[in-house]
């Protein structure tokens, strides 16, 4: 298979951060790609140097097969790029806004209004596209917005923070409409997400980043694979005493035990068999456990196993 994006050593710094180091990947055509990571971690950047916006001060990239650096314009031309803020015109409908990037894009009229009812269709605007986009939701906006990035037909779509914003309902939304759109229009997508149910959902493959930096990459089921045995959660009736827990768990051969608040997780090999045990020994200590679940690993667990602090830690940072 052909790889549609390929990105080298890729860096930029800002200052004195570094806000991409030495990140590298590559995209197979047809491939829904994602960048999975906290705030600041880098996605945007990267996206944004891949998409030619910024310039990359190492590595190299290639999108569509045009260098990001000397090929800018034919890789503009290959691409949609729908940018965490993307713009639409408020006081114009779903279908005006479509038909006005439809003209910047160069499509010809006759073209234009075929395509753009198709798209309507496509992102499950039909019913609203004559609506001025002032009275559409959130989701509806982002589901305009992504119309919008792909009205040319782009072999490659770039989506940034595709979701974040919305309601969870929306966000299945979005979801369903996404995994369509792959299908029906044949794209090769790289999004960024700081939702690791997203990445999940919607990525054949991941890469996971924090501080500029790759954590992880794989399948969704290979990261979570890497992970052997079960992942045990125990949260204390009282934050502090969970520092003291920690010590407490160690007696009994947990040593990567991690604390979120009043939340203790560990990795054990059988959920089934450490729990009690974990139980009986905080009973012991004297500390009270309000609440105890055995699950298989999440990509939560794969980004606390490779970055050493929780996602849920690395977002509210
Ligand atoms: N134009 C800029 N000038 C200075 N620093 C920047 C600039 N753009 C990004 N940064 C810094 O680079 C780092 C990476 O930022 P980036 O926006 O790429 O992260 P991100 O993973 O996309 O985060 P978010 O999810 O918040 O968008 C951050 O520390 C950020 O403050």
């Amino acid at each position: 298979m052909t790889d549609v994006i390929t990105a080298r050593n890729l860096s930029k710094r800002y200052g004195s951060v570094d806000a991409v180091s030495d990140v590298s990947f590559a995209v197979a055509e047809g491939e829904a790609f994602c960048l999975l990571g906290p705030n600041g971690a880098g996605k945007s950047t990267t996206i944004r140097m891949l998409a030619t916006l910024t310039r990359p001060d190492g590595g190299s990239a290639s999108v569509a097969g045009f260098d990001v650096r000397r090929q800018q314009r034919s890789v503009r031309a290959s691409i949609g790029y729908v940018a965490q803020s993307a713009g639409t015109d408020d006081y114009l409908t779903g279908r005006e806004n479509l038909l006005v990037q439809a003209a910047a894009q160069r499509l010809s009229r006759s073209k234009a209004r075929p395509r753009v009812a198709e798209l309507l269709d496509l992102v499950g605007l039909a019913d609203a596209a004559d609506r001025i986009v002032r009275t559409y939701s959130g989701g509806m906006r982002r589901r305009l917005e992504i119309a919008m990035g792909i009205v040319h037909e782009p072999r490659v779509l770039f989506l940034d923070e595709p979701t974040t914003g919305l309601d969870p309902e929306a966000r299945a939304t979005m979801w369903d409409e996404f995994r369509r759109m792959r299908i029906e229009q044949n794209l090769t997508v790289l999004l960024t997400t700081h939702y690791l149910e997203e990445a999940d959902q919607l990525a054949d493959r991941i890469l996971i980043v924090g501080r500029g930096r790759v954590v992880a990459s794989g399948t969704p089921e290979s990261l979570k694979a890497g992970l052997a045995g079960d992942s045990v959660s125990v949260e204390l009736t009282n934050g502090p005493s969970a520092e003291a827990a920690v010590g407490v768990l160690a007696r009994i051969g947990l040593a990567a035990v991690t604390r979120d608040g009043a939340v203790l997780r560990a990795q054990v090999e059988r959920g089934s068999r450490a729990l009690p045990a974990i139980l009986s020994v905080l009973e012991a200590a004297g500390l009270r456990v309000e609440s105890a679940a055995v699950a298989r690993p999440t990509l939560d667990d794969v980004y606390l196993h490779h970055a050493g602090r929780s996602f849920g830690e690395a977002v509210s940072r």
